[in-house]
Parts: C-alpha cells; sequence; structure tokens
C-alpha cells in the first residue's frame, strides 16, 4: 500500500500540554486500532529495507515495539529489544538519558548484539534524541553498527535528528512535525 502522509497524519492526534505543560503529544495509538494505517506504516518501512543488508532490528520499549515486532517478521530478522531498567532477566549493560519530559534509564541483554552486527534501530518517535543516543550507545558498546535510526514521527524542532545525524547515523523519519 503506497505511503499517504495526510492520511497517516490524520491518524495521529495531538494533545495538548500532556504528559506535562507545554509539551504538544503526538499519539501514535490511534494507527495501531486502524488496520489500512497500520499496513501503510508497515510497508512503507518493508519497502524501505527489504533489500538492505540489515542483520537485526532493535527497538525501544514500549512505543517502539508495536512496529518493530511487525517489521522484524515481515523482514525475518532477529528483533532486540531495548526496555527501561529493571525488565530484562539476566545481565544487562544501562545507560540513563534525558527526553523531552523527563529522565529514564535504558537497559539491553548483554550479549544481544555482536561486532558485525548492522542493526536498523526503531522507536516510534524522535524529540530530543536522548533516547536513541542512550540505545545507541547500548548498542555500539557491544560492537554493533548502527546501519540507520527509523521512527514514525520525528520533531525536528527539537533538534534530536540533527543531533543524531551530527553523530554521523543515518535518519529515516516517516513523517516530520515542524513548529506549525
Ligand atoms: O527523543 P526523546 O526526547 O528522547 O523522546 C522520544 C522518546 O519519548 C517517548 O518514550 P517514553 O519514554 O515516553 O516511553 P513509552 O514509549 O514507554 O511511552 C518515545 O516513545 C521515544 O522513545
Ligand atoms: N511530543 C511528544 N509526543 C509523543 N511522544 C513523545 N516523546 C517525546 N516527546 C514526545
Amino acid at each position: 500500500m503506497l505511503y499517504d502522509d495526510f492520511y497517516i497524519k490524520s491518524l495521529i492526534k495531538t494533545v495538548e500540554d500532556w504528559p506535562k505543560p507545554g509539551i504538544s503529544f503526538r499519539d501514535i495509538t490511534p494507527i495501531f486500532s486502524d488496520p489500512k494505517g497500520m499496513r501503510m506504516v508497515v510497508d512503507a518501512y518493508v519497502h524501505r529495507y527489504i533489500a538492505s543488508d540489515i542483520s537485526h532490528i532493535a527497538c525501544i520499549d514500549a512505543r517502539g515495539f508495536l512496529i518493530a515486532a511487525v517489521l522484524a517478521y515481515e523482514l525475518q530478522k532477529p528483533l532486540i529489544l531495548i526496555r527501561k531498567k529493571g525488565k530484562l532477566p539476566g545481565k544487562t549493560i544501562s545507560q540513563k538519558y534525558a527526553l523531552e519530559y523527563g529522565e529514564a534509564e535504558l537497559e539491553i541483554q548483554e550479549g544481544s548484539v555482536k561486532a558485525g552486527d548492522e542493526v536498523l534501530l526503531f522507536d516510534d518517535l524522535i524529540a530530543t534524541g536522548g533516547t536513541l543516543l542512550a540505545a545507541i550507545e547500548l548498542l555500539t558498546e557491544q560492537g554493533a553498527n548502527i546501519k540507520e535510526v527509523a521512527a514514525i514521527i520525528d520533531l525536528p524542532d527539537l533538534g534530536g535528528s540533527q543531533k543524531l545525524r551530527d553523530n554521523n547515523i543515518s535518519v529515516f523519519g516517516l513523517c516530520a512535525y515542524a513548529d506549525e
């Protein structure tokens, strides 16, 4: 199904002053209750990555899991979960970070990637880029290469996608919300 930016944006709802005053929260959950929207988003990523040489798809807790799991299934690639602190059993490596509306800590299981792995890192949204940069640190610390970062929404005014590009990370955002 051909990607239609207008259609996808008609599904994404903006909630003002949530979870904190001053934040315009871009709610992607209606995409998942709309089979056409879900198909359109998944197809856009399948089309982009079907012929690429990615070896793994990594994704970030929690909204990043939703599309990444379907994409990993479609592309038949192993899926690596990067989770909020305290959720993964066994030996983990963790990384603290700041995001648009708070602070948190991400973890990955030790040995989930290795040198030579070509990872597509997926999250739902790029704001300040703090979350993705922390995830990149966890993956590269174990020797993996970040082939590309993909997200449904980019908020370029918050500087995250530029910060990633400044760190030589390739970034693919499906749709963008710049200051309207
Ligand atoms: O670019 P940043 O400023 O770091 O913000 C982007 C992150 O913020 C949201 O995650 P959140 O921690 O709210 O988690 P959730 O997916 O569990 O709702 C979103 O899903 C991204 O991961
Ligand atoms: N403005 C925003 N909307 C939805 N998720 C977010 N994560 C960080 N900033 C966000």
